[in-house]
């Protein structure tokens, strides 16, 4: 009985053993399931706001045409692919994100824009390629805005510090920073990399799928069709090995304003990384497209139809396509205003394109030169206090130009009405910040607003000096009476296009005229009135050095510089070559030296050691490349032995390592005169006569002829030697 009794009492808890276990069982299976849908369910609904959003920003971006062409049903085409549970590729299951395969593709998609609301972190690495420090600037003002967001790891770093390799397997978010130049710079072992990479038929093309990228190219649209060059083809390959564009190119003009142009891009990307609503409000109106070529974009391989629905987060593949229908726009504004000269629709006051040309100088230009020491006059001019005004006003001598022509250190104005040039020569001592430009496309200042701010600049920074100790009272009071212009300053003051005018201002002051010009601009050269002495920097001897030294910007640079030689031989008035002297890159080829000298005839050639200024930024020059007084005076010497009886060494200012060989036709019954009498200069122009560069000269000084005991310096000053520094070098800081 008992038995029976416990028997019944076990059977009834099993049998409610597994009554609860399959109720369990049953609850447990209807929650999955449950829970499932309401996933499912969740995804759809971000899926659905996400395009909301698009589709929206996009009609406020695009307009309603270009709406129409984005926006599709929410079907993917069946060219897409979608990601399986196993991470395999296959052809879409075509249900708009609703299916297993959809979802995978949708939750990868959609990843970024969760995570960056959800607070988690973003990592970001952010690469510079800088020559003048332009894109360093940029990347610490673009690692500044990523770090205030604290869900964001970000790296800041030079190209060349990274291990090209390690892109492959690079997940992280890149930024590039990159500056474009057509010769041998930081960004070309990377460059060069990425190139073989793309083109290496052995690696994937997929090769770079981990990253994601955007970039920002540095360049100057004075390059013409160069502009951005590098940017534009890293961008191209990098999505073409695979990489996601996150955010479209963007490109900063020097020419224009670059810091703009990159606030503009900047504040866009920092956007739509942390708040991804503002992405497509943003992009059409900040970024300039107007260069990057659709066809160059095959890299999206992105086969969408017309109709497609694109994501936010899709946007680097939006890029091409925005730009193409921002360009149709345009164009068809063009039309609009154009067809047969009747506009078929007015347009508003804000619509009509205004042509006004730009000013030369960018906010973030003047800055640079103002730190520089120059004083910016207007929009394209400058001025600047020379080392050797300073040195002159405290009897410490003065520049070679005193010792060569008797021009006063101390009442000599430095100025330039075009801080623009077209060259980028390597020993420029303006570091390469001036602008660059082939011909004058800027806004025009007139010129006696540049000839009068430039001398009460000149006079305010003269007033400065007045608390300097050593100043001599004499020479301080004769500084505020200018009697010298030097047009040399920076750039090119021949591009200015009312340089006649400028100097006429100058003449009537009875201010003599020093004209330097880079042997570029043959027209500009034909047409330049009478100065008190021309120079043409010939810089070397050859096609390929003056290339290499002067790194022009046109093509023809060389029939350029060559025609330029020609024009000299026949303007009849005092001329000058000037010869800068760089170590290992001029100082060969004296037979080639001689043949232009033949062809120009001027009446003096100048040769000077090139000045060691700090080179730097966009120059590879080291000291090394400075020649010592003895190997300029070798160099001289041996041109001098080959360009026969017509020349002569005449003087030399072994201060500033200069020396002058000059036309014997300056050297009367055996003294040289070298010296220009500029109270007669005044005299034949006011007479409007014609005169020769003979009949304004003065006797050169014993001091200062070559291979007297003073070696060019003025017994009248006192020589002062800096502590530690001994006589020769004084190379180093050799004057202008
Ligand atoms: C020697 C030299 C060559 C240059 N070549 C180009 C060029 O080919 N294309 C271009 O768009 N800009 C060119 N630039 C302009 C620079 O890319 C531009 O000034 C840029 O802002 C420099 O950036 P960084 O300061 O970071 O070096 C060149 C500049 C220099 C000094
Ligand atoms: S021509 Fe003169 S201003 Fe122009 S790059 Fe050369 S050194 Fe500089």
């Amino acid at each position: 009985m008992l038995l029976r009794y416990f028997e019944s009492l076990y059977l009834s808890y099993q049998a409610l053993f597994w009554s609860c276990l399959a109720v369990g069982g049953i609850v447990v299976f209807y929650v999955t399931l449950l829970n499932s849908k309401k996933k499912k369910k969740q995804i759809i609904e971000d899926n659905k706001k996400i395009r909301e959003l698009s589709a929206v920003n996009k009609e406020k971006t695009t307009g309603k045409g270009l709406r129409k062409r984005f926006t599709r049903s929410t079907k993917k085409t069946s060219n897409q692919t979608c990601t399986n549970d196993s991470g395999e590729k296959s052809a879409c299951c075509g249900n708009g994100g609703v299916s297993d395969c959809c979802k995978n593709q949708l939750s990868e998609e959609t990843s970024h824009i969760i995570t960056a609301n959800k607070s988690t972190k973003i990592s970001v690495k952010i690469f510079y390629a800088t020559q003048t420090r332009t894109a360093k600037y940029f990347a610490q003002q673009l690692y500044q805005s990523f770090t205030k967001h604290s869900n964001c790891e970000c790296s800041i770093m030079d190209i060349v510090e990274y291990e090209t390799e390690d892109f492959l397997s690079e997940s992280a978010i890149c930024i590039f920073l990159i500056s474009t130049y057509n010769v041998e710079g930081p960004l070309d072992w990377f460059y060069k990399w990425l190139e073989d990479t793309r083109y290496d038929f052995r690696v994937d093309k997929q090769a770079l799928s981990k990253m994601k990228f955007a970039i920002f190219g540095l360049g100057d649209s004075a390059y013409g069709d160069q502009f951005c060059i590098q940017p534009r083809n890293i961008d191209k390959w990098l999505g073409q090995l695979g990489a996601k564009r996150l955010y479209p190119l963007g490109e900063g003009d020097k020419n224009s304003d670059q810091e703009k142009n990159f606030e503009a891009w900047k504040k866009s990307l920092v956007d739509m990384l942390f708040d991804p609503s503002y992405a497509l409000n943003n992009v059409s109106s900040n970024l300039n497209y107007d260069s990057y070529s659709e066809s160059d974009s095959d890299s999206d391989n992105n086969n969408n139809s017309d109709t497609e629905m694109v994501d936010v987060e899709d946007i680097g593949a939006l890029a091409p396509k925005l730009q193409a229908a921002r360009k149709s726009k345009e164009k068809e504004e063009f039309v609009y205003k154009n067809s047969n000269g009747r506009p078929k629709r007015t347009l508003s006051e804000q619509e009509v394109p205004i042509n006004e040309p730009k000013e030369m100088v960018t906010p973030m230009l003047r800055k640079s030169l103002t730190k520089q020491g120059y004083k910016v006059v207007g929009s394209h001019s400058g001025v600047k206090i020379c080392r050797w005004t300073k040195s002159a006003l405290r009897g410490r001598g003065s520049c070679y130009k005193f010792c060569f022509y008797g021009i006063q250190s101390h009442r000599c104005l430095e100025t330039t009405p075009s801080l623009a040039c077209s060259n980028k020569c390597v020993f420029c001592w303006r570091h390469h910040t001036n602008p660059v430009g082939k011909e004058f496309v800027w806004k025009v200042d007139p010129p006696e607003m540049i000839f009068s701010e430039c001398l009460s600049n000149h006079y305010k920074m003269i007033n400065e000096m007045k608390g300097i100790p050593g100043i001599r009272a004499d020479r301080f009071q004769e500084a505020f009476n200018v009697r010298h212009c030097a047009l040399s300053l920076v750039g090119e003051p021949i591009l200015y296009p009312h340089i006649n005018e400028f100097i006429k201002l100058l003449h009537d002051r009875h201010i003599s005229s020093f004209m330097v010009c880079n042997a570029q601009h043959p027209s500009r050269l034909r047409a330049l009135d009478k100065v008190t002495q021309l120079y043409v920097s010939v810089d070397a001897s050859t096609k390929e050095s003056l290339k290499k030294i002067d790194r022009p910007l046109f093509k023809d640079f060389w029939e350029r510089f060559l025609e330029c030689l020609d024009i000299l031989s026949q303007k009849g008035q005092r001329t000058v070559y000037r010869l800068t002297l760089v170590k290992d890159y001029n100082t060969e080829e004296i037979a080639n030296y001689v043949e232009l000298v033949r062809r120009g005839k001027p009446d003096f050639i100048e040769v000077k050691g090139v000045t060691y200024c700090g080179f730097g930024g966009a120059s590879k020059l080291t000291m090394a490349n400075v020649p010592y007084h003895n190997e300029v005076i070798s160099f001289v010497k041996h041109l001098n032995e080959n360009l026969g009886d017509t020349y002569e060494i005449a003087t030399e200012h072994s201060h500033s390592c200069s020396i002058l060989i000059a036309n014997t036709k300056f050297k009367i019954n055996n003294k040289w005169y070298t010296w220009i009498d500029y109270d007669k200069f005044f005299e034949l122009l006011e007479k409007g006569e014609h005169f020769t560069s003979l009949d304004y000269i003065a006797p050169t000084p014993s001091w200062a002829l070559f291979g007297s005991p003073e070696a060019g310096f003025n017994p009248e000053d006192q020589r002062f030697y800096r502590k530690s520094k001994k006589i020769n070098n004084s190379v180093k800081n050799g004057g202008c």
